[in-house]
């Protein structure tokens, strides 16, 4: 059975290490830049891993879409024994090709052979890696690799989780930090092209509960249809400027103040784009109105599913992520409220700074675990759906190193 000294070896040689999540909408990179590079081992790096590892760490926009979350950054990060910092890059999903065509480019295609993949994409796109440019996708669960980023990230750094202090009000209300080290039960509730809604029990215990397709696909689809808008950020920026009290039907509009009875403030929205059949509030609605009224209905329809998700499953902290919360800080503070208001104070609802990446960060991470235990085992385990990566993986152990996740005749090897 190799020692961890080997299997530390045989994993750094792996490099360069990414984690992908190919969603409906964006396709998350997480490249892991080894910062423990003795003179010894950069002598012995390969050309083009080099190069591709200056390329991603040097520049912050890549092609038509691509651009690295330079805050977002994690240094000192240790894995597989390596220290090093964690990149995060994202691109749109639809230039899947010219993604494929700038890793052949980079010359990624002779030194990768094997990409750990998780998302939809990974299904789709599976054929796309390996006719144009010679690489196999090692496919994870992207709800697994979700909680696994999530847990991981944590841990990196305590100040990853936050809620709103205040939530009640949402105007006062401010980002404070969270302190997450105790997290289980939770919802989480993950934010993307649609919505998933998950009650996680513990690290390897979750289940998926619910969820609709009224999601972050959808705030920008119908955003783009009644703005004319064209990117998410516009659309944020859009609503940012915007009143939705012109274009929803209020239950002040319909009550001409509360409604007591049952604790419905005159101030909530009644009917979302509920004034909107009425010509003359049609002709005085602006863009940015549309705009927030968009944003408020996709929210408020999240917030009260997974409210209601909380209640049924009896947990009181609710996690949001992904992507619709982007520069976001409307919808985060709308679902704080949503769940304290509620829920009468009795739950939270939090934040993680990461936001859309703990699927592709949990991906990098979930390959250690199977390639470690694969290497432990002697490779006897191996399950036929991880058949590709291990079987390159064993190729590296025993004799040449032949590329698998990537290796190159020259490519680098452990400090260890
Ligand atoms: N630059 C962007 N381009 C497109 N959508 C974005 C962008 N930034 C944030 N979003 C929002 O994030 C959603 C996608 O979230 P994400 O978690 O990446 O999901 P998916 O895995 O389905 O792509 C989009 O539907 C949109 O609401
Ligand atoms: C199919 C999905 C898991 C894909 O994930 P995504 O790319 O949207 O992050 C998600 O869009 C989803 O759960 N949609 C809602 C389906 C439903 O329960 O109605």
């Amino acid at each position: 059975m190799p020692d961890d000294k080997l299997i530390s070896n045989q994993l750094a040689k792996a490099m360069p290490w990414f984690g992908m999540d190919i969603g409906g909408t964006l396709t998350k990179l997480v490249y892991f830049e080894p910062k423990d590079i003795t003179p010894d081992e950069q002598d012995r790096e390969a050309g083009i891993l080099r190069n591709i590892r200056r390329y991603l760490t040097k520049n912050s926009a890549y092609g038509k879409t691509g651009h690295r979350d330079t805050h977002l950054q994690m240094d000192n990060v240790e894995i597989r024994k390596r220290k090093g910092s964690l990149h995060f890059i994202r691109f749109q999903t639809t230039d899947m090709g010219n993604f494929l065509s700038l890793a052949k480019q980079k010359g990624m295609a002779e030194l990768v052979t094997t990409v750990c993949a998780t998302g939809g994409g990974a299904f789709k796109f599976e054929k796309d890696f390996r006719d144009q440019v010679n690489m196999k996708l090692a496919k994870f669960d992207e709800l697994d690799t979700l909680i696994k980023g999530i847990l991981f990230a944590d841990l990196q750094n305590r100040t990853e989780c936050y809620f709103y202090e205040n939530a009640s009000n949402i105007v006062k209300s401010v980002k404070r930090a969270f302190n997450f080290s105790e997290p289980f039960p939770f919802i989480l509730v993950n934010v993307g092209s649609g919505v998933s809604i998950l009650a996680v029990y513990g690290p390897d215990n979750y289940k998926r509960i619910s969820g609709t397709s009224l999601g972050g696909g959808t705030f920008l689809g119908l955003c783009c249809l009644l703005t004319g808008c064209t990117t998410f950020e516009e659309a944020i920026q859009l609503a940012t400027k915007g009143d939705n009290r012109k274009v929803d039907k209020l239950v002040k509009d319909i009550y001409g103040g509360d409604y007591n009875r049952f604790g419905l403030p005159g101030d909530l929205v009644a009917s979302s784009f509920g004034q909107m059949h009425i010509t003359e509030k049609r002709l005085t609605v602006s863009r940015e109105d549309l705009a927030n009224a968009t944003l408020v209905t996709i929210t408020n329809n999240i917030g009260s599913i997974a409210r209601m998700c909380a209640l049924n499953e009896r947990i009181d902290k609710v996690v949001f992520v992904g992507n619709f919360l982007r520069v976001n800080p409307i919808s985060m503070k709308l679902l704080a409220y949503a769940m304290e208001f509620w829920s009468n104070g009795t739950m939270k609802g939090l934040f993680l700074e990461h936001e859309g990446y703990f699927g592709a960060l949990g991906c990098l991470l979930q390959f250690n675990g199977e390639l470690a235990a694969a290497l432990n085992d002697g490779l006897d385990h191996v399950q036929s759906e991880n058949h590709n990566l291990i079987e390159s993986m064993s190729d590296s152990a025993s004799k040449k190193p032949s590329g698998d996740l990537s290796h190159s005749p020259e490519t680098e090897s452990s400090t260890s």
